[in-house]
């Protein structure tokens, strides 16, 4: 397990027996501040799949804070169970008491699977918890600025693969209609782009379709695998990570891929395997990191204007990737991890500037 968790912090196995909780919190880095990152629900059909996911989600956000320059480390937590039959508010309590155990170590919130109010019971046991609902002192749904992420994401690349920034004209595959995808859906529709959908819930596939009727945009559905062979100019994931590898990537006809889903690459190889296919990829963790800006401004004093401009700033982000996977010849997933290391050094060798609240222990006066 020590040479799994290499390069990792911490990871909090939880296990309470009255409310079946089985959660697993994986602190990645903190030398950018206290780690951060949302929880995911999922039946994970082995104790083993959710380590990885836990292990891969939490290092992603260590990149995503420092790309997003939030003064956050890098978290995640998972809780093995099925959405949609499993959780109960006592289990988020439970989950709550784990959370507040670590004493400000670790910040959390929504992910897939979970919503805002899940964590309104957690926030009895501990104030550990952001994306809060307004009515509960928070900014609310983190999935709205997640989504107006993407947007910025797609606008970038659309520039620099047309030249223009408009959204309209051009053609979408979604996957994945939750919490961001729909709306993303929907705007991308409402800008009078055409989109394929997919979404193994049914429900989501009908909201949207129902939506689309009257909108500039047209909607097709296509069921499961199919969504990565169509003829698309931009393939938007927005449901789970791995999605880009071996497989996926021989039957892409995209010119680029953008989307909120955390962990689109299998492998760091697959950036590679991207550009030489001439598929621009649009880094993961730039792209959506709009939740995050929101969630972490919950702790500081709440400022809406500056959750926009943040988020706004994706848009520049992104560019700059482009520009330095372009004149070093990387992959834009290689630039983006370099862009985030050199931030998370920078940090680290202020951390040893001396100031007063790092005074020595044994100076017991103070
Ligand atoms: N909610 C947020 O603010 C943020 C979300 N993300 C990431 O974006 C992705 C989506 O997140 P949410 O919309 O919040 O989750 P969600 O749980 O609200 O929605 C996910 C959707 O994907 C669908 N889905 C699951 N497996 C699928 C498959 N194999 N094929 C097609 N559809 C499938 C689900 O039925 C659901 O409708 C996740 O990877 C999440 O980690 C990243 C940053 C922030
Ligand atoms: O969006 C959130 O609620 C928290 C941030 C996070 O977990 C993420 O960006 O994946």
């Amino acid at each position: 397990m020590f040479e799994r968790i290499n390069g990792h912090e911490q990871l909090l196995f939880c296990n309470d027996e009255h409310t079946g909780l089985k959660a697993i919190i994986a602190i990645h880095n903190t030398t950018l501040g206290p780690a951060l990152g949302g929880c995911r629900m999922r039946p994970y059909k082995t104790t083993d799949e959710a380590i990885e996911d836990v292990l891969r989600l939490s290092k992603g956000m260590t990149y995503k804070c420092a790309a997003a320059d939030v003064d956050f480390g890098g978290g995640k937590s998972v809780i093995i169970g099925d959405p949609l039959t499993d959780r109960t508010p006592e289990m988020f309590r439970a989950f709550g008491q784990f959370v507040e155990s670590l004493n400000g170590r670790f910040y959390t919130g929504t992910d897939m699977g979970t919503t805002p109010n899940d964590f309104v019971h957690a926030l009895k046991e501990t104030n550990c918890i952001v994306g809060v609902p307004e009515e509960y002192g928070g900014n609310g749904d983190s999935s709205i600025p997640t989504a107006e992420g993407v947007l910025y994401g797609l606008k970038a690349t659309n520039n620099v693969l047309f030249g223009s920034e408009d959204l309209n004209g051009k053609t979408y595959s979604i996957q994945g209609l939750g919490k961001v995808g729909y709306k993303v859906a929907l705007q991308l529709l409402e800008s009078g782009a055409d989109i394929y959908v997919t979404d193994i819930n049914e429900k989501a596939i009908r909201q949207i379709a129902d939506q689309a009727e009257g909108l500039k945009g047209n909607i097709k559905v296509v069921e499961g695998d199919e969504i990565y062979s169509v003829p698309a100019d931009v393939f938007v994931p927005c449901a789970l990570g791995g999605v880009i590898n071996d497989e996926t990537i021989e039957h892409l006809k995209v010119k680029a891929v953008v989307g909120s889903a955390n962990n689109q690459l299998l492998r760091d190889e697959h950036g590679k395997f991207l550009q030489e296919r001439g598929i621009l990829y649009a880094p993961d963790y730039i792209v959506n990191a709009g939740g995050l800006i929101q969630v972490a401004d919950e702790l500081y004093t709440p400022n809406k204007a500056r959750v926009l401009a943040k988020t706004r700033a994706i848009y520049d982000t992104l560019m700059e990737i482009y520009t330095q996977s372009n004149e070093n010849s990387i992959s834009t997933a290689e630039a983006a991890n370099q862009f985030c290391n050199d931030r998370i050094e920078s940090r680290r060798k202020r951390n040893s500037f001396f100031s007063h609240d790092k005074r020595p222990k044994w100076n017991v006066r103070n």
